[in-house]
């Protein structure tokens, strides 16, 4: 049985007088450091100062400083930066001022647990990770809630590094919807396993073949954009508010049957090895490896992905779209 955190469970006291350093503004630098601030908590933000984040967290009201200068001051050394270039950051400009007794914190196990980072003797090593973008990070906790967290400690030099995670957690907001006690490994792997096969990978794969398959077959693209992609939010929802029996009560009972009967022509037997292979690429490190050596060529990969992903058709059926129903600006 897992071990679940919630709001009564977690107190401030490990971390009120301790000075927080985030390293990083991104997407969950942003949100983590201004909901720890507006907790109450001590933070310092720890950036490049030629960086486009500097001025965005000064203008939040941080007090911000380079990367030498936080992990310097700070008892809790948070890395939220990319998981790609925190080794490199790590061993110049945090692992100097990494003194004994302090905290070394991550939202992503990745580099901990791939061994990419080696954290001396006589420091704590904790996560504290939201299971969220980081807008959602912080539009939840300005409504006075939070999205769900996983904490974990590979490090417990000072005796009271959960203590000190689940304070940040609950800093953060996350104690308000539960906050799991996890381990690098654990959290490492499912992370890695989500995001390729369902929620980024999966995902999109499963849309644009849908897409593709309605408008080669004659098909308006605009209606197979909203068929295939736009109304997926709305079943989601449903799914993450009701769960899957949710879902099946509310939409008809032909999309019921139809759904039953045809989902596993569409994910079958080869989708189920496939899944297989990638968690076993991501338990023996292959990606880990592959990601490293991707990052060292220059990113060609990503790259060129990247330009074929922003040149396909259903982005530009749905911007225009979404600027249609007043979902985008511009
Ligand atoms: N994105 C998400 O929602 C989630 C992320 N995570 C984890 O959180 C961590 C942070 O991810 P994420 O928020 O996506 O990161 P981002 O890509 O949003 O981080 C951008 C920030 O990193 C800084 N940065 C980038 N490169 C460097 C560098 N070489 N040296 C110094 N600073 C640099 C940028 O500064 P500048 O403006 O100067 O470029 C910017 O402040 C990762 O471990 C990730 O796995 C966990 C859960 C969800
Ligand atoms: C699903 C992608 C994610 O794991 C996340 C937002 O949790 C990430 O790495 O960004
Ligand atoms: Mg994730
Ligand atoms: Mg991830």
């Amino acid at each position: 049985m897992v071990k679940i955190f919630y709001e009564k469970d977690a107190t401030y006291d490990a971390v009120k007088d301790k000075i927080i350093a985030v390293i990083g503004y991104g997407s969950q630098g942003r949100a983590q450091s201004l909901n720890m601030k507006d907790s109450g908590l001590n933070v310092v933000v720890g950036l490049r100062p030629n960086g486009a984040s500097w001025n965005k967290a000064i203008n939040d009201g941080h007090e911000v400083m380079t990367i030498e200068e936080a992990a310097e001051k700070a008892d809790i050394i948070h890395i939220l930066i990319p998981d790609e270039v925190q080794p490199k950051v790590y061993n110049e400009q945090i692992k100097p001022y990494l003194k004994e007794g302090k905290t070394l914190s991550f939202s992503h196990g990745y580099n901990i647990h791939f061994g990419l980072i080696t954290p001396p003797e006589g420091v704590n090593v904790i996560m504290v990770a939201p299971k969220s973008p980081g807008a959602m990070v912080r539009k939840t906790y300005e409504e006075g809630f939070g999205v769900p967290g996983l904490v974990c400690v590979e490090k417990d030099y000072t005796g009271n590094a959960l203590d000190m995670a689940l304070g940040m957690a609950k800093g953060i907001g996350l104690t308000r919807a539960g906050v799991i006690l996890t381990t690098f490994r654990e959290e490492t792997e499912t992370d890695l396993f989500g995001e390729q096969v369902v929620l980024c990978g999966g995902v999109t794969e499963l849309i644009k073949a849908a897409f593709e398959t309605l408008v080669e077959a004659g098909y308006a693209p605009e209606m197979a954009y909203f068929e295939t992609c736009h109304e997926l939010k709305l079943i989601v929802d449903l799914i993450y508010q009701k769960g899957l029996q949710g879902m099946w009560n509310d939409v008809s009972n032909t999309a019921e049957y139809g759904g039953l009967t045809r989902r596993a022509r569409v994910i079958n037997e080869e989708s189920r090895k496939a899944m297989k292979e990638i968690l076993k690429e991501i338990q023996e490190g292959k990606f880990a490896k592959e990601w490293g050596l991707e990052n060292i060529a220059g990113r060609p990969h990503l790259n060129a992905m990247r330009r074929l992903e922003k040149e396909h058709l259903i982005e530009k059926v749905g911007k225009d779209l979404r600027k249609m129903c007043g979902l985008e600006k511009e």
